[in-house]
């Protein structure tokens, strides 16, 4: 087995994994590899097997098959492993009859690690210390949400594995946890894992985000790679007609319900682009296409 030593962040390698709830099959990866001081994300439909894959990873599911191994541990063996990580879970599960501060010097104190000045003014930044002293049974879903993340954040881990960590957030407190998440990841082998429903949140966060469907890793896309490409859905005043130009200048392009998708840096749309008005065909919409949907890219 590998391993890394020191202070090179976590090597997460999963290997043959599955996981079913009776004759449901609902995990079953055959390879994949956390590089330690990169972003990951995680899309897929509901159901899909986002929140499975992330209870195997954190030891919340054991009842597995196959393999995940940390820096060359198997953290059923050795769960002092998971100390090194921050979990967020979509479930919120905190001592809720005791204070938001006890349950922060609770898992903190895990760790050995509590800072009290650095919890307080994190807790000041998204408004939650003036009820850091309140049992958390009396928070709305919002305010436990931030508890849990702050948990996660004040614990000093070299993984962050987050569930839907901004489900049921305001926009404000949404800003502040990704501008805190993208300084965060900036330092050295810090290595983030987040599952989203919300692209935008998975393109200003991740490097790379697996697509899983029916518990399998059906696509790996490298954002970084693909920040070249500005993919737009065009509607024209005569898309027949558009298409065929299309077609007879060799523009690669994709017919969709929504428009026709095109890649508008690439050099051969370029040179089309100023013939249209020879042709008679206006644009009437052109809209951005999300990274995360352009899968499969442009035929
Ligand atoms: N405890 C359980 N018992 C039985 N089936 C389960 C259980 N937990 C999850 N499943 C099933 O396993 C599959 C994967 O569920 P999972 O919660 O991992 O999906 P998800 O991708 O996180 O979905 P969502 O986006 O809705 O949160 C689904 O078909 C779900 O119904």
């Amino acid at each position: 087995m590998e391993s890394s030593q020191g202070d090179d962040g976590m090597t997460i390698t999963v290997k043959n994994l599955g996981k079913s709830y009776g004759s449901l099959k609902a995990l079953d990866i055959d390879q994949l590899t956390i590089e330690p001081g990169h972003t990951y994300g995680i899309v897929g439909a509901n159901g899909a097997g986002k929140t499975t894959f992330f209870k195997c990873l954190t030891n919340i599911i054991t009842d597995y098959s196959g393999e995940i191994i940390f820096d060359g541990h198997d953290p059923k063996k050795e769960n002092a492993i998971l100390t090194k990580m921050g979990i967020v879970l979509d479930d919120l599960s905190v001592y809720k009859d005791y204070t938001a501060r006890f349950n922060i010097q609770y898992f903190a104190g895990l760790r050995g690690l509590y800072d009290v000045k650095k919890v307080e003014q994190m807790a000041d930044e998204i408004g939650l210390l003036s009820v850091l002293d309140r049992p958390v049974k009396t928070f709305s879903y919002g305010m436990q949400k931030k508890l849990v993340l702050l948990i996660a954040l004040v614990n000093s881990a070299e993984v962050l594995i987050l569930d839907e960590p901004f489900r049921g957030l305001d926009q404000d407190t949404v800003k502040w946890f990704q501008t805190y998440l993208r300084q965060w990841t900036k330092q050295e082998a810090h290595t983030l894992l987040i599952s989203s429903h919300v692209q935008s949140d998975l393109e200003s966060l991740c490097e790379t985000v697996f697509v899983i469907d029916h518990g399998r890793i059906i696509e790996t896309l490298d954002l970084t790679a693909q920040s070249t490409h500005a993919y737009r859905l065009i509607a024209t005043n005569n898309d027949e007609e558009f298409e065929n130009l299309l077609a007879s200048e060799a523009v690669s392009f994709v017919k969709t319900e929504k428009g026709i998708k095109i890649d508008i840096n690439s050099e051969s749309w370029k040179k089309l682009y100023p013939q249209l008005a020879e042709h008679e065909i206006v644009m009437t919409s052109m809209t951005n296409v999300s990274i995360l949907d352009q899968q499969g890219g442009v035929a």
